[in-house]
């Protein structure tokens, strides 16, 4: 009989990871974490619905590279938190999934030694290990969901969910946004259309049936209930920025025709500042303003900070890299990041207390 050599023509091998369930059993969700989960996945629905009302703001690196620096950026965060808690919640980013515009490091899971040795199955243990270490410091946590079998490992650890510019178009991207059990943002397209967040959002409300895999690392049929806290993230597209006042009326609209209700975060990095960091402040200081003149679609923000400011590319040798610092986009370090919040806070403490009467 003739064998044919017509199947996976183009993989080089299957490699077994541990099944999620496996992972959960080496590193439990604890009672701190779990709690800390819980709450603020609830306040941030409160947010979403108007019973509460604060801003949110997802803050911390572009992308974790180096535990050690993460979670001295995570103390200080929380150490942070405390202060500001009247009119902020605080979200730490912890992104370890990168999608790349054509390649590069795609993050800490696919590649935690950054050599391109690609050791997924310590990437993924070692970020449910972060993911857990920060959530016991009693902080709140946000990632971009990229792979859609990382959250059966990692998504009881996750307050925010982000669905990036370059999948947000992506039906896999919608039906795994339609089961999550986290408020999930959805980014406007690359090129600023922000009808593919809108299309997005209302196609993740609805139940799905898809194919993934269950906790026991089977292939299943995931049926999904819907998620009914998606939202828009502006992030800016096609070298413009999208977070002024015309650009939110005009979000505001889309989401009125569409029958959503006016949920608007506002990502201060990404084309809204041109990619260059130091901007970022600005694209904040301009978010209070309109809340201070009355906007009250404006829920939340996103700031990609690190501990030192700007970014660097990923040396041959490794102990070249500078400590707290990004190697994906370049982030508002430590002292600006402490600023921003601080001014924002002050900013707001009056028009947020008028809201609760
Ligand atoms: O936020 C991260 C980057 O903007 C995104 O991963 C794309 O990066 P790249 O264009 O450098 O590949
Ligand atoms: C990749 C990111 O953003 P965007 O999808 O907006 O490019 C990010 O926030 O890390």
């Amino acid at each position: 009989m003739t064998t044919f050599n017509v199947e996976n023509v183009n993989v080089t091998s299957f490699d077994a990871m541990p099944t999620p369930q496996e992972l959960h059993a080496r590193l439990p969700l604890s009672e701190r974490a779990g709690s800390v989960v819980t709450h603020s996945r609830e306040v941030l629905r409160n947010i979403l619905d108007r019973r509460d009302p604060r801003l949110f703001v997802v803050v911390g690196p572009c992308s974790i590279h180096d535990p050690v620096a993460g979670l001295d950026y995570a103390h200080r965060l929380r150490a942070l938190q405390d202060e500001v808690k009247d009119t902020l919640l605080l979200v730490m980013r912890v992104y370890f999934e990168k999608p790349r515009t054509t390649t590069g490091w795609k993050g800490y899971i696919n590649d935690p030694d950054m050599d391109d040795s690609f050791h997924i199955e310590r990437g993924m243990a070692n970020a449910r290990q972060f993911l857990l270490d920060v959530c016991e410091l009693g902080l709140p946590t946000a990632t971009e969901a990229l792979d859609p079998i990382s959250p059966q490992y990692l998504g009881d650890l996750i307050a925010w969910t982000a669905i990036g510019a370059r999948t947000t178009e992506s039906q896999t991207h919608r039906e795994m946004a339609s089961g999550l059990s986290t408020p999930v943002g959805f980014k406007n397209g690359t090129d600023g259309d922000i009808s593919i967040a809108i299309n997005a959002i209302l196609s993740a409300s609805h139940p799905h049936s898809f194919l993934g895999m269950n906790d026991q690392g089977r292939t299943a049929i995931v049926r999904t209930r819907g998620n009914r806290y998606g939202h828009v993230v502006l992030r800016g597209g096609d070298g413009r920025p999208n977070y002024d006042t015309v650009s939110v009326a005009m979000a505001e609209q889309a989401l009125a025709k569409a029958k959503l209700p006016a949920n608007i975060v506002v990502d201060c990095s990404h084309a809204n500042s041109f990619k260059n960091p130091e901007l970022q402040p600005l694209v904040m200081a301009d978010v209070v303003n309109q809340i201070r003149f009355g906007n009250k679609s404006l829920v939340g923000v996103m700031i990609e900070s690190n501990i030192a400011a700007g970014k660097q590319s990923i040396p041959a040798d490794l102990s070249q890299l500078k400590y707290g610092c990004s190697v994906t986009d370049g982030c508002v370090g430590w002292e600006t990041t402490e600023k921003m919040l601080r001014e924002a806070d002050a900013r707001l403490r009056d028009v947020l207390a008028a809201r609760m009467k």
